[in-house]
């Protein structure tokens, strides 16, 4: 059952089946194509195979010819396939017909995420805009009533206070395109209070700031916050923090590569939710899951990308 795009207030619907509407969304656009890299996997095709079924897109598909063609079936022996020898070449190529435009979307099939994205950062032919790219991710967890968001779990590993304005202002951007009008943002800490020996303490305290003074719009953020206090109002009382973001956040801006990537991953395993992930600030949007991610998370991720490419 598919959810009516237009019964999503905010963001704010107490309804398991949230990621779905992202799919009716995206059939709502034009049709565009997907350059998908290293596609010979099973649960990258099975995606794709889904996505063209229900016509949310288009895909040229670049890897080892005979493998795609065996996990396609003859069913579907219409779709176009590139060879390429290798994964490295494979992202080279997809990359290079996103930036020729033969394809709106680019997809990370199965291959390491920092050789797809060297080839989206590669000077010559690359997808770079002048702003920082950063990866987020929107969860469905069970017995939560609204969308979560993280970022970055996948892209910057460390980053200053610079590229997390620029973090937030992508995620804000994704939120946004999925129907929350004033995303809360909670720049996540171990602790509540500043701690200068925690640096995170500090980016969250400025970030709060800058926020206030109209440095950054579109979103109301505040923190630090630990991710108790960021997601549960009861834990945000308990310790005495009262503001709009606590208890309520939708955006968790994690300090680094290894806390996001820990809190996607756990959010996977021990919460059973679901994801749809994407690389922004680039040239064209970027679907980014973990090789290990089930299709229907690829097929989520997919129309995240479709919603946010410009039509
Ligand atoms: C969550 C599910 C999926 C996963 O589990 S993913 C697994 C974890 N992720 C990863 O392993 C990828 C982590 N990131 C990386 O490996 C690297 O940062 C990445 C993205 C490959 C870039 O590596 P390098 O090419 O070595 O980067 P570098 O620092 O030398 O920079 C080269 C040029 O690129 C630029 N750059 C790097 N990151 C950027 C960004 N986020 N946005 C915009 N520009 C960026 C950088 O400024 C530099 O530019 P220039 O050449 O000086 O002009």
């Amino acid at each position: 059952m598919l959810l009516n795009w237009n019964a999503v207030q905010n963001g704010r619907v107490d309804n398991n089946l949230l990621l779905d509407s992202l799919i009716e969304k995206a059939t709502q656009g034009s049709t565009k194509t997907v350059a998908v890299a290293a596609a010979e996997d099973s649960e990258v095709i099975k995606a794709v195979i889904e996505a063209s079924e229900r016509n949310l897109a288009r895909f040229i598909l670049f890897g080892d010819q005979e493998k795609i063609r065996t996990l396609l079936g003859s069913k579907y022996k219409d779709v176009k396939i590139v060879h390429a020898d290798s994964t490295t070449a494979s992202a080279e190529l997809a990359v290079k017909a996103v930036f020729k435009k033969e394809a709106e979307v680019l997809m990370k099939g199965n291959l390491p995420t920092n050789i797809i994205l060297k080839a989206v950062l590669n000077k010559d032919y690359g997808l770079r805009t002048g702003n920082i790219l950063s990866h987020t991710a929107v969860f469905e967890i069970p017995d939560i009533n609204r969308l979560m968001i993280v970022t970055d779990a996948a892209m910057n590993m460390t980053p200053n206070l610079d590229q997390k304005v620029q973090i937030v202002q992508n995620a804000v951007s994704i939120a946004k395109s999925i129907g929350i009008a004033l995303p809360k943002v909670a720049p996540l800490a171990a602790v509540e209070v500043i701690n200068p020996a925690m640096e995170a303490t500090i980016d969250a305290a400025a970030l709060t700031i800058m926020n206030q003074r109209g440095q950054i719009s579109g979103c109301i953020i505040d923190g630090p916050l630990a991710l108790d206090n960021a997601v549960s109002v009861l834990a945000a009382e308990h310790k005495g923090i009262h503001s709009e973001v606590a208890g309520n956040a939708d955006i968790l801006l994690v300090p680094t590569i290894e806390a996001g990537n820990v809190l996607y991953k756990s959010l996977i395993y021990f919460a059973k939710a679901k994801v749809g992930a994407v690389i922004s600030g680039a040239k064209a949007p970027i679907v980014l899951t973990s090789r290990a991610d089930s299709s229907e998370s690829k097929l989520y991720s997919l129309s995240l990308a479709l919603c946010c490419a410009v039509d």
